[in-house]
């Protein structure tokens, strides 16, 4: 049956193991944000199919099971590309980890080219486009998401000119000057003005695109705004004023906006409040003691700044000698996906810094940090966000950064403190957070010792504005936002026109 809204998100929202002879469908190894945020999303769309990919061997391509449908958390069908695992590799691991990653998040030294394989990238962008026009009925819905899938509007505007298709971008979009060291620029740009409507998290993002977009291609310029709503439109770092909201390259009307992705706040209060979690939370009060908690959840990624927060709590403990015995940093750090091996470096350094704080300040009844490097169930990281005293998330760039809006909703509007990094999409949302730079040593000490500091009724006004935004601006919301351009779009017709790649 075709699906009248068909998503693509390049990995599956589960991970498939055989056991006892029987497929089961489990919680990814390696989370991220977006993950979640389609899961819930999807879980209340009908007819919905998700495409992405599936690593194979040539022996189970042989009878591979190409659509499954997913029940439980919603009911929809999960179109499956076989890949092998060298595809894989080139497509994720090396050209979209290696080269993509680190010019999105502005780290230029970082960026690998000679690896790379365009070609690849090609191939699997377009059977992915296959797949959509495929799954697709006539008037659907084909919503992309994320640079790993950056040529699949073209792909999907050749075989289906009339199509509806909507492009969200989850990681940054970095200033012009970065953007165009990528190789492909053009190809990249080219397809993605293919696209109704291109989504960002926040404004400075789409305003980089659309600077990007004009120094490579004759777009027109059809609206601009100002910045308004939640969005803080001056004195931050990724603030911005005023935005482009519509071009027009070739016939192609292009609608560019910017609205960051929410949480899911009912359902993190829903496992919180189950007795399983009021258990667990209950034991880890009692583990503390009395004894002040600071969490850092996120992933292995040189974009998360955790060597940066590993210095700057042995500063602390340097400078503050009353706080030994009576503070912990639990920080997670999930390891990379099979086979990246573009974090290694950033694994290797944190594991060595927290052995050497632990080493310097440990005693027989406290150790200072304590390191999870393995996916902890949802119930209980929740547990430790509602029983920590400070969440302190200062990636050095992060798309959005799901884990700041998490711990708001798991506080509910309580007296926890958040010291959040300027460079994250979700500083634009969150004034009222401790923002601090990453990037200088002062600013991150200040920040944690203003945390420390805070009086109950300082934090408690930050911490309910906070709650207020993420449980009015939630993933319903997001979704809404997207799926309301189309219920206007008439589509108008699109002259016949091939989008050329150069
Ligand atoms: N140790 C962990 N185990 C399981 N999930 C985790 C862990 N640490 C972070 N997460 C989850 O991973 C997601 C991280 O999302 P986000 O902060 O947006 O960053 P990114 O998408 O770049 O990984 C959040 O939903 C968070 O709950
Ligand atoms: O390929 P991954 O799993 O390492 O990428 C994670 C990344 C996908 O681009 O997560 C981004 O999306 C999240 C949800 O929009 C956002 O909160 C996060 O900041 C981005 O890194």
């Amino acid at each position: 049956m075709k699906s009248s809204l068909v998503i693509l998100y390049h990995r599956e929202p589960y991970d498939e193991v055989v056991k006892d002879g029987k497929i089961q469908y489990l919680p990814k190894k390696s989370p991220n944000g977006i993950l979640p945020t389609l899961k819930s999303f999807f879980a209340d769309v009908n007819q919905g199919t998700w495409v992405a990919w599936k690593q194979v061997s040539v022996k189970q391509k042989a009878d591979f099971q190409s659509l499954v449908n997913i029940e439980g958390e919603g009911n929809y069908n999960v179109r499956r590309i076989p890949l092998t695992p060298d595809q894989v590799k080139h497509f994720y691991h090396i050209t979209s980890k290696e080269a993509f990653w680190p010019i999105l998040h502005s780290f230029p030294y970082h960026f690998a080219y000679e690896s790379s394989d365009w070609e690849n990238f090609h191939t699997i962008n377009r059977l992915f486009a296959e797949a959509a026009c495929e799954e697709a009925a006539d008037d659907a819905l084909i919503w992309i998401h994320d640079y790993n899938l950056w040529l699949v509007p073209y792909y999907i505007r050749k075989i289906k000119p009339n199509a509806r298709i909507a492009f969200f971008h989850h990681t940054p979009f970095p200033s012009v000057d970065i953007f165009n060291i990528l190789p492909w620029r053009e190809e990249i740009v080219e397809s993605l003005l293919c696209c109704d409507v291109v989504g960002f998290h926040i404004p400075r993002y789409s305003e980089n695109f659309v600077n990007v977009a004009r120094s490579l291609k004759p777009v027109e310029i059809v609206q601009k705004e100002a910045v308004s709503g939640h969005l803080t439109p001056v004195g931050t770092a990724l603030a911005e004023p005023e935005v482009v909201t519509q071009l027009r390259y070739k016939e192609q009307l292009v609608k560019i906006d910017a609205f960051p992705v929410g949480t899911n706040p009912q359902h993190i209060l829903s496992v919180l409040k189950q007795p399983e979690a009021q258990k667990r939370l209950t034991e880890i009060k009692a583990e503390l003691q009395g004894r002040k908690l600071i969490i850092a959840a996120g992933r292995v990624d040189y974009v998360k700044g955790n060597k940066e927060k590993l210095e700057a709590f042995g500063r602390l403990l340097d400078r503050r000698p009353d706080l030994h015995g009576k503070i912990h940093l639990v920080m997670t750090c999930v390891q990379a996906a099979d086979g990246m091996r573009v974090y290694k470096n950033a694994q290797s350094q944190i594991e060595q810094l927290v052995g050497k704080i632990n080493g310097r300040y440990a005693k027989l009844n406290w150790t200072p940090i304590l390191l999870f490097t393995q996916p902890i169930p949802l119930t209980e990281l929740l547990c430790y966000y509602k029983a920590a005293d400070i969440c302190w998330t200062t990636p050095l760039r992060d798309g959005l950064n799901l884990v700041a809006k998490e711990y708001i909703v798991a506080q509910e509007g309580n007296g926890g403190a958040l010291i959040l990094s300027e460079f994250v999409g979700a500083a634009v949302e969150l004034p009222e957070a401790i923002l601090t730079n990453p990037y200088s040593l002062d600013r991150m000490d200040e920040a944690l010792d203003r945390a420390l500091a805070m009086s109950p009724e300082e934090k408690q006004a930050r911490m309910q504005k906070m709650y207020q935004t993420v449980t009015q601006y939630d993933v319903k919301y997001w979704a809404d936002r997207l799926l309301d351009q189309f219920k206007h779009l008439k589509h108008e017709t699109v002259v016949e026109k091939e989008p050329i790649l150069v």
